[in-house]
């Protein structure tokens, strides 16, 4: 499967390969099937769907929400990050995943966790990703290939049953903060939260399938779909930039270049940044981190660039071997950012960032993307800008098994700039 297969299904196609398979490890995911955006589909997805980008637009471009949240979590890591006394071999793992699950935390809920005050929520972000770890493994693939062997002893309870128990864990933590803003919703100043927000949709709109069930699995949603990926990558970019540190010194240059010293870089820095853009494109395109997107279930018989697809079938889109093996990636095992600029250095070359697909593509592609987005640049760009990041254990840069791949543990010396 090429890029042109995927965007025919996706795109051209798209209404039709907007449906799940309604199989494990899918359903191993939210509380109850057909609820929230990951595992539904039909009219429900599109109007969870649709509730949550309307969401996601009103704070990120109409009050820039979303901006001053990102820059105050990246505030509060780098305090964090001040205050390690010895910074010749630190591991960036907590001081990240704080940093990426206060920005979910606080536009879900409106609020920070304080990092001396993060127990709650480091034991919730243990389970989530023991639980995603769990669901790639042999016996619930097995299980999801062939779904009666749940009901055999011993397989079942490892492939299935164990797992559904852990969403239990997960789900207490997220109806307690649910609950927590739902009352406090007063229903007439302006949401702050996309609890608040979800709710004045309820009220605005009256459509029965905006609940408080589909408030639950949609925030449940961001949580499982946006944090491990988002600080996986980040993981991925300092360990791309500690094993090419000339890389990493002309990223810095166009930080001190634009931005100076004296302030945190900018979304309205990002247009005159092309540079740091292309390394984080070239990361996320060499690191691939997702191996399997969700399934896509075929609902009427059609073809994909000839090939037969009959109803019901399910399709897997490969984004992985798109970013791998497209011809438009001249030598695609090679790191190099500047792939991705023309002679100038400063204009795209439209072609290869049409086939860089992170987020994938379509109707059903990443609700969060232009979150991410802004995570990555404003995350990244801020911890290069303060720190020389040098390496005090081996880079392998060969990924680690899970539904995300993600980076082998590394440690670093941070030198302050
Ligand atoms: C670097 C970070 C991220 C990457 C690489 C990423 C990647 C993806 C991909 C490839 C899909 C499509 C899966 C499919 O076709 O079935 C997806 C879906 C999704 N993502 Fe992300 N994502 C990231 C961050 C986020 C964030 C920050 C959020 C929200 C806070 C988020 C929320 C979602 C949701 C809700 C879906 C399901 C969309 C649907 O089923 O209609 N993601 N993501």
């Amino acid at each position: 499967m090429d890029y042109e297969h995927v965007k025919d299904a996706f795109i051209t196609q798209g209404d039709t390969f907007t449906y799940r398979a309604h199989r494990s490890p899918e359903t191993l995911l939210p509380v109850h099937d057909h609820t929230g955006i990951l595992a539904s589909d039909g009219d429900h997805w599109r109007l969870q769907r649709r509730t949550s980008l309307k969401i996601l637009r009103d704070f990120g471009l109409g009050r820039n929400l979303m901006e001053e949240q990102v820059i105050r979590s990246v505030h509060e890591m780098l305090a964090q990050v001040e205050n390690i006394n010895d910074k010749r071999n630190v591991d960036m793992f907590w001081p990240i995943q704080l940093c990426v699950g206060n920005v979910i935390n606080e536009t879900l809920f409106g609020f920070h966790y304080k990092y001396e005050d993060s127990e709650k929520f480091k034991t919730f972000v243990k389970v989530v990703d023991k639980h995603l770890r769990h669901l790639q493994g042999k016996m619930p693939l097995l299980v999801s290939a062939f779904p009666w062997l749940r009901h055999v002893p011993v397989i079942g309870d490892i492939g299935y049953h164990n797992i559904k128990n852990n969403i239990s864990s997960y789900q207490t933590f997220i109806e307690e903060e649910v609950t927590s803003q739902v009352k406090k919703y007063d229903g007439e100043s302006e949401p702050e939260n996309f609890v608040h927000a979800y709710m004045k949709q309820m009220k605005q709109t009256g459509n029965p399938g905006l609940d408080i069930t589909n408030l639950c699995a949609s925030v449940l949603d961001f949580w499982l779909a946006g944090m491990e990926t988002t600080s996986n990558s980040l993981r991925w970019h300092l360990a791309y930039m500690m094993k090419y540190p000339e890389i990493q010194d002309k990223v810095r240059k166009e930080i001190f270049n634009v931005v100076g010293s004296s302030r945190l870089p900018s979304m309205s820095d990002k247009p005159n940044m092309p540079y740091t853009q292309a390394v984080i494109h070239e990361v996320q395109r060499c690191s691939n981190m997702i191996p399997f997107l969700g399934s896509h279930r075929c609902v009427q018989e059609t073809t994909i660039k000839g090939h037969h697809v009959p109803a019901g079938t399910l399709v897997f889109a490969q984004i992985w071997s798109v970013m791998k093996n497209d011809p438009v990636f001249e030598d695609p095992g090679s790191f190099n950012p500047s792939r991705y600029l023309q002679e100038d250095e400063k204009t795209f070359d439209k072609a290869v960032v049409e086939k860089t697909i992170p987020f994938s593509i379509g109707k059903r592609n990443c609700v969060g993307e232009g979150l991410a987005r802004m995570e990555l640049f404003l995350i990244f760009s801020a911890l290069i800008q303060k720190y020389e990041f040098i390496a005090t254990s081996n880079i392998d840069l060969t990924p680690v098994w899970g539904v995300v791949l993600t980076s082998k543990p590394y440690t670093c010396q941070m030198i302050p700039q």
